[in-house]
């Protein structure tokens, strides 16, 4: 069985091989520029195994050329370099380049098939997205200021109490906003058991990722071994990881079943999807597709836990910037309140710090692959159907034409000579991926980051760190979210001793207070 299992795939490599060198020779079938491969193994000495993004550029460069080629084992990668081609391929033939690559060992034996954003494109996708998208396109979203409001004042509270756990704050609080916006869970009695189900959930996808390649994701056939077999260590990791995948996804949902059947449950997404299908939301197929769906907005709020980090650590690095969006903030929200959705409008330069923010340290520095399903020709350059296509998000970020001197964490870039925002500067999209499978959940993203971070700049002065001697630490560079990073982050500075639920007796209670103590120079 593993003899058979490993042969056919062997004899197809080396079929792909011949055609492929057959083909080279030929104008047709001509691939971009890049790292020459070697036989059969392809560029797999040369694939970078970490931070990607960074090669990728340097190959642009090399080889002078927006798009480039690479192979591993007969499997084609093209990494798109600039908005042009990726708008281009991504966006203009999007028909093509939709799909998602597939992985035995994640969607498979874990069980992250059900996260709709990692399904092959078609019709079991598109059903889901049309689902998602009612509940989290523009319109939809004022439904969750409250909570996001709410969440940001117990970001806030939770600060001030223990600055110390800084981390375990932003992942709290965020997971908890969206499980009150999903499944009614309260964010204040939010249970460490639903918390703990999605971290450990991500956890295990970055494992996944990081422990490399899994020889069934390139033979399936071994999905098929015993798990008590010699070498199917990986069936059984899975069997273990899938129970808490499994729980992230089915624990909440069943909570929100429950209470409705009680009565007791709380408006939510969940319970609208519910509604919506009727008596047919308990039949299985549907109540699939409600948990799909719910749970895989609830995996991807992750994301926020990333970009707040970043936004803590650019604050840290760049006081000059912080020391601006707080004038704003006092000038357009006063010291007598905390800041609120309505604000937002009003407040360009904290919306110019937060396309900064995601331009200068995208999160998704290579988006999320794409996969073509036919064959294609672009700018004379043969792709090949199965491909898998990568937008290069950071080297389009660093485009010197789009954005001059990159490097520089300048929000004013994103403004007029006046303070507005000025149209004529791209804003940094891309961030959120491209054409069909563009980020769903993006205008959740621009309310929850604003109201997070308005809160946090409002209330704190977030500082580098000092050690035992007193000497301020640096954060280190790129991407590097070490330990030592959390450490400078749990030194933010509280300007406020207490918040209030509804934003106003305790804030404007310090106001005096908060202009002693606050490092930012403002006069009583
Ligand atoms: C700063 C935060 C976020 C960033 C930077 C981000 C970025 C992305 C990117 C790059 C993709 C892949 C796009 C592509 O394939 O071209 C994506 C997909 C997706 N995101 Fe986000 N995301 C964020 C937060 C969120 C949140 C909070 C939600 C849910 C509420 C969400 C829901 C989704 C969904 C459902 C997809 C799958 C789209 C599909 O495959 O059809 N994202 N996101």
């Amino acid at each position: 069985m593993l003899d058979r299992s490993v042969l056919l795939p062997c004899l197809v490599g080396i079929v792909a091989a011949i055609i492929i060198v057959s083909r080279r020779g030929s104008e047709r079938y001509r691939f971009p520029p890049g790292p020459k491969p070697l036989p059969l193994i392809g560029n797999l000495l040369d694939a970078p195994t970490d931070l990607g993004w960074y090669t990728y550029a340097k190959w642009a460069r090399q080889y002078d050329s927006d798009i480039i080629h690479f192979e591993v084992f007969g499997q084609h990668f093209y990494i798109l370099n600039s908005v042009r081609v990726a708008k281009d391929l991504l966006e203009r033939r999007s028909q093509v380049y939709a799909d998602r690559q597939q992985s035995v060992m994640v969607q498979e034996l874990t069980g992250w098939h059900r996260v709709f954003s990692m399904k092959a494109y078609g019709e079991s996708w598109r059903q889901q997205r049309r689902l998602f998208h009612q509940h989290f396109r523009q319109q939809a979203i004022p439904e969750y200021h409250a909570e996001l409001t709410n969440g940001a004042r117990m970001l806030l509270r939770s600060f001030l109490e223990s600055p110390d756990h800084f981390l375990e704050h932003i992942r709290h609080i965020s997971g908890g906003t969206i499980l009150a916006v999903l499944y009614g869970i309260d964010v204040d009695k939010y249970s460490a058991e639903r918390m703990e189900s999605i971290e450990k959930a991500i956890e295990i996808v970055t494992e996944i990722a990081d422990g490399g390649v899994y020889l069934v994701d390139f033979i399936p056939l071994l999905k098929y071994l015993p798990t008590w077999f010699p070498g199917a260590g990986f069936k059984r990791r899975a069997a273990e990881w899938r129970i808490h995948v499994e729980t992230m996804f089915e624990a909440p949902y069943g909570d929100v079943k429950r209470d409705m059947k009680l009565g007791t449950a709380k408006p939510c997404v969940a319970t609208k999807l519910m509604s919506a299908f009727g008596d047919k939301a308990e039949d299985p197929e549907i109540e699939e597709l409600l948990i799909c769906v719910t749970g895989t907005a609830y995996a991807a709020s992750d994301t926020i836990v990333f970009a707040m980090i970043a936004f803590v650590r650019a604050m840290m690095v760049f006081p000059e910037v912080q020391c601006k969006a707080q004038q704003e903030l006092d000038r357009v929200v006063g010291r007598d309140r905390l800041p609120v959705i309505s604000d937002q409008a009003s407040l360009p330069y904290l919306a110019a710090v937060t396309k900064e923010l995601l331009r200068w340290h995208p999160i998704t520095p290579i988006a999320v692959p794409h996969k073509s399903t036919t064959d294609d020709w672009y700018d004379g350059y043969y792709v090949a159907a199965g491909s898998i296509v990568i937008a290069n998000v950071w080297a389009m970020f660093r485009d010197e034409e789009r954005y001059p001197d990159p490097e520089a964490f300048r929000p004013e870039r994103f403004l007029t000579a006046e303070g507005a925002l000025d149209p004529a500067v791209p804003d940094p999209v891309e961030v959120f991926g491209f054409g069909r499978r563009m980020c769903a959940g993006r205008h959740y993203v621009d309310a929850a980051l604003f109201l997070a971070m308005a809160h946090v700049l409002h209330a704190l002065t977030i500082e580098k760190p000092r050690d035992a001697q007193g000497n301020v630490v640096e954060p280190p560079p790129g991407y590097a979210l070490s330990r030592l990073f959390w450490c400078v982050a749990a030194n933010a500075s509280a300007s406020v001793d207490e918040v209030d639920d509804d934003g106003s007796a305790g804030f404007a209670g310090r106001r005096s207070h908060l202009r002693q103590t606050s490092s930012r120079g403002l006069k009583g």
